[in-house]
Order: structure tokens, then C-alpha cells, then sequence
């Protein structure tokens, strides 16, 4: 290998996270910077603007250009936000290592008001994460949410031009864009529980690819890729049915696991919340089987509910 092409988004986030990617590897290794290439492409996710994602096709929109240039050859990892990956990948990518987890949770930025609960009866709230939607409605059902679309700094323009008077971003993101002092409140993990992946990169590699795999052991990050596993196998069990936002967050402590999930309906008047906690090792049997128990909870008629 020549040099080590790190394919990604060209977005200001996801260049912090192929750079983070590039330290790790450089201080791990004692690479130098010329051993590396990062390879911007652009995804479908990038380009359609005007509309939720949900809507356009959901996740694989930021993910599928750049794992074709996987398959290609034309780069060598994809670095990528967890969150915004398919739980099913293309025949022949895996997701191989995991660096360690920034906070997974939530942050709020308000104008006026420095907190959700502080915000006058019926103020606007920008998201277009349909979980976030529903969360904020469950707290606060008399707010107006207004969709809120592209990267982070569009969206904190749009806060300081008043098209809402607050809005919801993931805390991981902010402080790798360096803008952690915008976060006026952190949501509770329990009354605002975050995406699966939340917070957590992730490095996708071709299947055996050993050259590639063997440089990656050495920054993969053990307790997070088995939270991960837990969550993606979670949601796995959920998303093909489940047209409602899903939530879950495991966390991993000297071997053992800790799992919330939760399933909430669109417009934030119900929600089912799971939890679960066993070894590490079973990571993703602890998350199909939370997924289990919340299905049976919330009884089927809750996933033919909704659209
Ligand atoms: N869908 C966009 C996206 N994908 C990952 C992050 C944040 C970083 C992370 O969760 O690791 C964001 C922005 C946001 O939700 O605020």
C-alpha cells in the first residue's frame, strides 16, 4: 500500500472524524502525515437539501457512493458517523473498529431560553430527526417543531436568524467541530435517549482485507464496539418493521453491558422503553433481545400505527 486512502463526506464533521481517524492511525503507528490520503466524495445524503431524510430514502443516503468506491478499491477505509450507518451493509464491507465514544448525548441549543423547559408556550423548535421530534414533543407537546435540515453550522445559522428559537444536535459532533461552547443544555439520557451510534465513529473495510484490519486493531476501541454491537443489532431487529423513531444507548463497564432502547410513536404520545444488561461478550444477543421484549410491550398493533 502506498498510501492510505481514507474515504469520507466533505462535510465539516465528517472531515473532523477522517482527521481524528488519521491522528489515531499517525500516533498509533508513527505514521507519517504523507502515508495518508483522505479522499473526499460526495453522497446523495450530501446533495438532497430540500427534504427530510426519511423521506429521500432514509439512512445508506450518506453511506452508499463512498462504500462504492470501497468495493472499488479507490479508497482503502470509509470513516463514518455510526449513526448514520444501515444496519445491513453491502456484501463484502464490514464495519472493523470503532474509535472511542465521544458523550452519545444530545445537546441543546437555545436563543433566549437555555433550556427545552424554559421556552415560552408554543416557541419553534428546529429538527428534522424524526426522533428527536417525538422526544421533544413527548416533553413538551405545545411546542411547534419546524424542520430543520443541513449540516451543523447551517443549522446554528438558522437559529441565529431566528427561524427557531432552539434546536437539538448530537453534543459528539459539536465538540468535534469545536463548537461545544454553542450547547446551552444536555438532554438526560433516559427522558431524551439518543440515536443507536450516537456519538461513536465508525471505520468500514473491506472483508478481509488483513493489511488494513491489523493497522486498525490498534485504534479499535473494544467497550465501544460492543455497546455499538448491542445497539445495531437493536435496531436490526426493529427497523425493517418499525416505522417509529427508535432510541438506544448501552454503555460498558468492566465487562458487563447496560442497555435502554426505546420506541416512540411520531408524535411523542407513546412510547415503549426496554432495558437489558448482561456481559459484554453478548452484546448483540442482548440487543435482538431487547428488541423482543419492546415489540412484545408495545404489542404489534403499535408498529402498524403509524406512517
Ligand atoms: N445525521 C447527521 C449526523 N450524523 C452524526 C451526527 C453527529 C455525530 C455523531 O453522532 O457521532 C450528526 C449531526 C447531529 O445529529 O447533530
Amino acid at each position: 500500500m502506498q498510501t492510505l486512502k481514507i474515504g469520507t463526506r466533505g462535510s465539516p464533521l465528517a472531515l473532523a472524524q477522517a482527521h481524528e481517524t488519521q491522528a489515531r492511525l499517525m500516533e498509533t503507528h508513527g505514521m507519517p502525515a504523507e502515508a495518508f490520503e483522505v479522499v473526499v466524495i460526495s453522497t446523495s445524503g450530501d446533495r438532497i437539501q430540500d427534504r427530510p431524510l426519511s423521506e429521500a430514502g432514509g439512512k445508506g443516503l450518506f453511506t452508499k457512493e463512498i462504500e462504492e468506491a470501497l468495493l472499488a478499491g479507490t479508497i482503502d477505509i470509509a470513516v463514518h458517523s455510526s449513526k448514520d450507518m444501515p444496519t445491513v451493509l453491502p456484501d463484502g464491507l464490514e464495519l472493523s473498529a470503532f474509535l472511542p465514544r465521544e458523550d452519545a448525548r444530545d445537546a441543546f441549543i437555545g436563543k433566549a431560553a437555555k433550556r427545552i423547559i424554559d421556552l415560552p408556550h408554543g416557541a419553534k423548535v428546529g429538527s428534522s430527526s424524526l426522533r428527536r421530534q417525538a422526544l421533544i414533543r413527548r416533553m413538551r407537546p405545545d411546542l411547534d417543531v419546524v424542520m430543520f435540515r443541513g449540516n451543523v453550522q447551517t443549522r446554528l445559522r438558522k437559529l441565529e436568524e431566528g427561524v427557531a428559537e432552539g434546536t437539538i444536535l448530537a453534543h459528539a459532533g459539536l465538540k468535534r467541530l469545536g463548537l461545544g461552547h454553542v450547547v446551552t443544555d444536555l438532554m438526560p439520557l433516559d427522558a431524551f435517549p439518543p440515536a443507536p451510534g450516537q456519538g461513536a465513529i465508525g471505520i468500514e473495510t473491506r472483508i478481509g482485507d488483513r493489511e488494513v484490519e491489523k493497522m486498525l486493531e490498534a485504534i479499535h476501541d473494544v467497550p465501544t464496539g460492543q455497546a455499538l454491537a448491542c445497539e445495531r443489532a437493536f435496531l436490526a431487529a426493529l427497523d425493517g418493521s418499525c416505522r417509529t423513531p427508535i432510541a438506544g444507548y448501552a454503555t460498558v463497564a468492566g465487562g458487563k453491558l447496560v442497555f435502554a432502547g426505546l420506541i416512540i410513536s411520531p408524535d411523542g404520545t407513546q412510547s415503549h422503553e426496554v432495558k437489558a444488561e448482561g456481559l459484554a461478550l453478548d452484546a448483540a444477543d442482548i440487543g435482538t433481545d431487547a428488541a423482543r421484549m419492546v415489540r412484545v410491550k408495545a404489542g404489534e398493533t403499535f408498529f402498524d400505527g403509524w406512517v
